[in-house]
């Protein structure tokens, strides 16, 4: 590290870095980056992101007097810069490991990391808030809202201008325009940003940053520059300018001298300002400049080769299994359209959209528009699938009450990443889509086993009159063959896979597998549930009867979740049993690798193993 870095290891605090002559932070960027590529090919993570952010970052804790001052970044995948220089570079061989750097900024973890996120759009309204909150109390600190351009194409985000544009506040919104959402962006937004690009005025901007903003004084120059853009000489007027900002770019974002100079006039103007800075997702690095798709989120690699090409036959995952199955669906009902807010390679929707172009839709980071949008698909005959992360869909609930179930409109919702996620941790965490979508009248939930149930259960869904939600987890499962076949099972039926004595476990999804362990281990009877609504209580009365005891099993939450839907069905009944739930506890499920993690909540066959041993003892007495 010494050697290597010569300057990055004089940095353990902003502080150090605002004692440093700026000729230095050229030198200190290159260090930075080279530090951050190191690392980040050591434990994975958001790649491209950073590589890009790198200068803004060296440039923002330069020029501003953080942590007084208040950077918040969005999403905050792109904040491993910000980490490296607020005191956790010895740490980051850690992040997103279990007890280890969170990839997104925590209150908890630093007093540098001035709001929790993970899900974007909310910086501005965050950062808004704060600048208010200094004004009403009467301290004089700067607020700065760091945004990208796929998390700009969010409503939120929209609100949140629309109400900072004539608030008496001293805001900074800076747009890191690398023209890339995971995937390329989408929307007439990015055209927006794309002519404000476009040759002249980009390249008259780049010239007059140099320029004109080092030697003037400041504030005449960058009248000056509102002048000219007023005129229409040197770009068109912004839509940003519309909503009461005042816009200042757009400008180089790697060229940290600049970026401190424009940044240093900034902060003397009152009101609300909005900066536009230009980047490079995976900037400096050569193959995450050529793909930054690719290197958005990767794995561990070794910098010097680049990603490893998948090797051998891998299991096929969830995702892949919708992705196969919305391609084969397609090909036989035209009506089918799929819609995707930004998620196009998480989803598995790739291949779909190549085969299908004109019935595929990315709406970009649009939730809430998304599940509307198949509302409106939906009442004109065609039949929308919405593939949506779990942890996503908890934007657009109003949008699935009130669009969706109310109207009982055919949506079928593909929700990935159901369950615990891993490495992104609790906001990324599918913990609480059961509860929510069970309360919610005529939506059917629905939970395979494993990936052919999948498979059989998305056309399942698909041939339902009403919503349906799919939930699935992040990864592969049990790795059972899928059939090519396109064949549906009876809605809100489940089976029975083992019978034995006294105990029945319920399986609801994925958990069946160290369910099917741990009964042959008690002789216990195990049931796959497949849907959390409607529940087959029929066959759970029956169940119930003929058993003791039973015991629940799901990888979400417990509190109102599948378990509960059986409690409940039991209490409608008359029938009292003991039951125990099994599932996620009321608190929220820290990153890492999620085999340790449902081991250390006690939801892998030893755990579960255990919990029903000590619960019901007198049926198991111990030897
Ligand atoms: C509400 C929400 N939807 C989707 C995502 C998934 N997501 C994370 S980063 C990202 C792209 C963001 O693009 P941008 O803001 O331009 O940042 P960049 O990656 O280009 O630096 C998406 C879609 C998310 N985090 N939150
Ligand atoms: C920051 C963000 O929201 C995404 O980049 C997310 O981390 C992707 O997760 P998956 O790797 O599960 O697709
Ligand atoms: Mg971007």
């Amino acid at each position: 590290m010494k050697n290597m870095y010569p300057l990055l290891q004089t940095i353990d605090t902003p502080d150090d870095l605002r004692r440093l002559n700026r000729s230095q932070l050229e030198p200190l960027a290159h260090e930075l980056r080279a530090f951050l590529l190191e690392s980040v090919a050591k434990t994975g993570g958001h790649l491209s992101s950073n590589l890009g952010t790198v200068e803004l970052t060296v440039a923002l804790h330069y020029v501003l007097n953080t942590p007084y001052d208040r950077i918040v970044w969005d999403v905050g995948h792109q904040t491993y810069p910000h980490k490296i220089l607020t005191g956790r570079r010895e740490r980051m061989h850690s992040l997103r490991q279990l007890g280890g750097l969170s990839g997104f900024p925590r209150r908890d973890e630093s007093e540098f990391d001035t709001f929790g996120t993970a899900h974007s759009s909310t910086s501005i309204s965050a950062a808004l808030g704060m600048a208010l909150a200094s004004r009403l109390k009467g301290e004089d600190r700067h607020a700065i809202a760091v945004i990208g351009d796929g998390a700009m194409t969010a409503g939120m985000a929209f609100e949140a201008l629309n109400n900072a544009g004539v608030a008496d506040c001293n805001l900074l919104v800076i747009l890191n325009d690398n023209d890339m959402s995971i995937s390329p962006p989408v929307g007439a937004l990015n055209r927006h940003l794309a002519k404000l690009l476009s040759g002249q005025f980009y390249a008259a901007a780049k010239n007059a940053s140099k320029t004109v903003l080092k030697g003037a004084p400041p504030l005449w120059e960058l009248a000056k520059r509102f002048e000219e853009s007023a005129k229409g000489m040197v770009k068109p007027i912004t839509l940003f300018e519309k909503f009461g900002f005042n816009y200042v770019g757009p400008i180089d974002g790697h060229d940290v001298d600049t970026l401190v100079s424009v940044l240093e006039n900034i902060k003397q103007l009152k009101g609300p300002q909005f900066l536009h800075v230009v980047t490079k997702k995976g900037q400096g690095y050569k193959m995450a400049e050529a793909d930054p798709v690719a290197y958005h989120g990767p794995g561990k690699f070794d910098p010097a080769v680049g990603l490893a090409k998948a090797s051998g036959q891998a299991k096929i995952t969830f995702t892949e299994v919708f992705g196969n199955w919305l391609c084969d669906m397609a090909a036989t009902d035209s009506r089918l359209v799929g819609i995707t807010p930004a998620m196009r390679e998480g989803s598995g929707m790739v291949e779909f959209e190549k085969l299908f172009p004109k019935r595929f839709f990315d709406v970009g980071i649009a939730e809430q528009h998304a599940v509307t949008f198949a509302a409106g698909l939906a009442c004109e005959g065609l039949k929308p699938v919405v593939a949506i992360y779990s942890t996503f869909l908890q934007r657009a609930y109003d949008q699935l009450v009130h669009d969706v179930a109310l109207q009982n409109l055919p949506v079928v919702f593909a929700l990935d990443r159901a369950g615990l996620v891993g490495a992104d941790g609790a906001t990324h965490a599918g913990a609480y889509d059961i509860p929510f979508m069970r309360c919610i009248p005529n939506m059917s939930v629905a939970c395979p086993s494993d990936e052919n149930e999948c498979r059989q259960l998305l056309s399942t869904a698909y041939a339902q009159e009403g919503p349906v939600a799919v939930r699935y987890p992040r990864g592969v499962g049990a790795g059972v063959a899928v059939s090519r076949a396109l064949d549906t099972l009876p809605l809100g039926k489940g089976e029975i896979r083992r019978t034995g004595k006294k105990v029945a476990l319920l399986a609801f999804g994925t958990l069946l597998h160290p369910a099917l362990q741990v009964a042959e281990v008690l002789d216990a009877t195990v049931v796959n549930m497949r849907w959390a609504k409607p529940l087959d209580t029929e066959l759970l009365l029956q169940i119930a009867a003929e058993h003791e005891a039973l015991v629940t099993l799901e990888d979400g939450c417990i509190m109102g979740g599948a378990g509960s839907a059986v409690l409940e069905a039991l209490a409608q009944a008359g029938l009292a049993k003991p039951v125990l739930q099994l599932g996620l506890p009321d608190r929220f499920i820290e990153h890492g690798d999620p085999v340790k993690l449902m081991a250390m909540l006690g939801l892998d066959a030893q755990g579960i193993e255990a919990s029903v041993r000590a619960r019901f003892c007198a049926i198991y007495p111990a030897n």
